[in-house]
């Protein structure tokens, strides 16, 4: 719809408020309800919003090492803008209108923490470059028997599942909380999020939705709403749906994995697809994924962006260490799907269910397009049988300090994503290794408090 159909919209259907929402550095959504006078008044102009949503940590905490706000600018108005093309009515919420905003500006000069705003730069590279984008996320997370109160009052402890046990694509455990799945799938589709497939993973509560693909920019629009939705229409059903990438050792983490391939612009050819080579991948996807393996170790924490995250790269939990690709093989940091000609494609499996859906796919997709760029030769030999145990290639960085560090002084990096995100982004990332590193865990207390 263009800005005279939404008004004829609102006119004709008696809107009284309109909701919308960006998303932040986490990918966390942060947005207002504002009357419809306000919406159309700031259709030109933006709308201006504290800029503290960028200085903030996901707690609220302000940062004290960014340049791009704080205390030494009084925290300003900055201009975000709707974007007319995600209206969306919100099924659980009496149909209330729904809009994405980001902080890019005509003239280019974008707000450098803006996640949607790199993205969309590194889809404009693409288009420039003639290729179509298809892409899409999946998600795992666990669900509980809670809400936020009591989870607040049990302090964590002995919280819930939905279900017992572990019970992988398991028909019985959905129908014993159809109410809740179907609404899942219903209700999602109809905000337009269509899902490709819904079913309970390994570990009590879970489940794991394949977001159907689309173009990136529509795709990351679709998984960030995605997690928010599923803890709103979740709440509606007193759960709690829980997206971290590992809440607790003895169980496997949440993965988000990105599936991608490039076709022609008129969507008409899967250009990753040569029915000629022995992995059936044209010239195209392997520059694609030699570019994805080089920039891995410069790019991490846009895919792993939390203390968390590395808890669920580790050993034998269906998530990668090293840096390796293979072809149908599951413990790889890329998986290649190669079944047939329009399923081919790449599934890039570092992202955890954690991801800020709009970093992970501006990293996947740039590193890409670097690879074809610079026609880096795929010299490494795919994985052949258990990925962790293949380190030719390297490992990838052990945790959020390193793989910041890695990043802040990465000249790849920089060329990528211009010095002002990875700057901003990086501290960021290092803000948050210096919450936790100073915080003492019950690990610790069990382990040293009587016997050290
Ligand atoms: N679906 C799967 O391949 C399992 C993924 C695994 N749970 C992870 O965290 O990566």
């Amino acid at each position: 719809m263009n800005e005279e159909q939404i008004k004829a919209y609102i006119e004709q259907n008696n809107i009284q408020k309109i909701k919308f929402a960006f998303a932040d550095i986490d990918g966390v959504l942060r947005g207002k309800v504002i009357h419809p006078k306000k919406f159309i008044d700031g259709l030109q102009s933006g709308y201006g919003f504290c800029d503290v949503v960028f200085g903030w940590d996901s707690n609220d905490a302000c940062y004290d090492n960014v340049q791009l706000t704080g205390w030494q600018s009084g925290y300003p108005d900055k201009l975000c803008r709707i974007d007319l093309s995600t209206l969306r009515n919100i099924p659980w919420q009496d149909d209330i209108p729904f809009f994405l905003a980001d902080f890019s500006n005509p003239d280019g000069n974008d707000l450098p923490a803006c996640p949607r705003s790199l993205l969309k730069k590194i889809k404009a590279e693409c288009d420039a470059m003639g290729y179509h984008t298809e892409f899409a996320q999946e998600f795992e997370w666990f669900n509980f028997k809670e809400t936020p109160q009591t989870l607040a009052d049990k302090k964590f402890t002995n919280i819930e599942p939905l279900t017992p046990g572990m019970f992988g694509y398991s028909i019985l455990r959905t129908s014993q909380n159809s109410d809740f799945y179907f609404d899942l799938f219903n209700l999602l589709t109809k905000f337009n999020i269509p899902i490709e497939g819904l079913h309970t993973e390994t570990g009590p509560g879970v489940y794991e939705a394949a977001i159907l693909h689309d173009e990136v920019l529509a795709a990351a629009d679709k998984a960030t709403l995605f997690k928010t939705a599923v803890k709103e229409i979740a709440y509606k059903h007193g759960i709690i749906a829980s997206f971290m990438a590992k809440w607790t050792e003895t169980l496997p983490g949440c993965s988000g994995h990105i599936h991608q391939s490039l076709w022609t612009k008129d969507q008409s050819k899967n250009l990753f697809y040569d029915a000629n080579d022995v992995y059936k991948m044209s010239d195209l996807h392997k520059h694609y994924l030699a570019g994805q393996l080089y920039c891995m170790p410069h790019l991490l924490p846009m895919y792993a962006p939390t203390i968390n995250s590395y808890k669920r790269l580790v050993e034998g939990a269906w998530a990668p260490t090293t840096i390796t690709w293979g072809v149908e093989n599951r413990t790889t940091a890329i998986r290649i799907i190669n079944t047939n000609e329009n399923y081919t494609r790449l599934e890039t499996r570092i992202p955890g269910s954690d991801t800020n859906p709009y970093l992970a796919m501006a990293a996947a997709l740039a590193s890409g397009l670097y690879g074809i760029k610079n026609k880096l030769e795929l010299n490494i030999e795919p994985t052949i049988g258990n990925g962790y145990q293949d380190k030719r290639n390297g490992v990838l960085w052990p945790n959020l300090h390193a793989a910041a560090t890695a990043m802040q002084n990465s000249d790849i990096a920089k060329e990528l994503f211009g010095e002002g995100f990875v700057d901003h982004f990086t501290q960021t990332r290092l803000w948050e290794y210096r919450q936790f590193a100073k915080s003492v865990t019950d690990w610790e207390l069990k382990r040293y408090f009587e016997i050290i």
